[in-house]
């Protein structure tokens, strides 16, 4: 099977001058339903790797940039921001460190939302995951009635409910106590499995990504280069 992602030779450039900073991407390929935890220390260049892949940040560099059969480096080139815009709404899912949920609707209405968006009508899959993640008694509430721990599940159903291709989770579980972030980890993974979604997970937690046996990539600053050059890396042990 092709990957329904693949990069290569990528790079891009933060800040100017002294500040400016640099992420490598020598190689990351993904099929339809893989599951990839993205580590490494603050400030290394995750979220710059996510935005790269959520279609947000143009590459300076793309040798090849392919995502669902579409020429990604092509579109940045051409400056098709339709077709960018397109693959993004329609085949990402985003998971953020803190829900982000919308105040004034309520939990079904914000799971639904991207859906709703996208033109696509009601999809028994919105009360499946409403189920599967523990939030059916909850659905008609607003997010402020809910604990951190219910806002992040509903984040999650919310990135899933229209079948994306490729969700990204950037930190999904840095507001919960170990035991929730694993179980909410957990019920990521399998959803992804179920349904054929691939995920990118970022994670300052090591330990979580080993407990979840998740293949792995570290972001790391290169040796080479101080610290304002990271690279991505496959850890022979990951
Ligand atoms: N918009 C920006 N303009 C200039 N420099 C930026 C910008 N965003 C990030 N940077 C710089 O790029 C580098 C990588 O930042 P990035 O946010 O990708 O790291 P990170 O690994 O996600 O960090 P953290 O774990 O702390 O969230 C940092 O040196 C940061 O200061």
């Amino acid at each position: 099977m092709r990957p329904m992602l693949e990069l290569s030779g990528v790079e891009r450039r933060r800040g100017e001058g002294e500040r400016a900073f640099t992420l490598a991407v020598e190689g990351l390929s993904l099929r339809k339903g893989e599951c990839l935890a993205v580590t490494g220390p603050s400030g290394s260049g995750k979220s710059t790797l996510l935005d790269l892949l959520g279609l947000v940040l143009r590459p300076d560099r793309a040798d090849a940039f392919r995502f669902l059969d579409q020429d990604v480096a092509a579109l940045w080139r051409s400056g098709g921001d339709g077709g960018l815009a397109a693959l993004r709404s329609r085949h990402l899912g985003y998971v953020l460190q803190t829900g982000g949920l919308l105040p004034f609707l309520n939990l079904r209405e914000n799971v639904e939302l991207s859906r709703r968006l996208l033109g696509l009508g009601p999809d028994a899959l919105t009360g499946e995951l409403l189920a599967r993640l523990g939030l059916t008694h909850l659905k008609a509430e607003k997010p402020r009635a809910l604990s951190v721990g219910e806002r992040q599940r509903a984040a999650i159903a919310r990135a899933f409910a229209h079948r994306p291709a490729l969700v990204l989770a950037d930190e999904p579980t840095a507001a919960l106590d170990p035991p929730q972030a694993l179980e909410v980890c957990r019920l990521m993974l399998e959803l992804a499995a179920e349904f054929g979604i691939a995920l990118v997970v970022v994670s300052h937690d090591w330990e979580l990504v080993r407990k979840l046996a998740l293949p792995q990539a570290r972001v790391v600053p290169d040796a080479g280069s101080g610290a304002c050059r990271s690279r991505l890396e496959w850890p022979a042990d990951a």
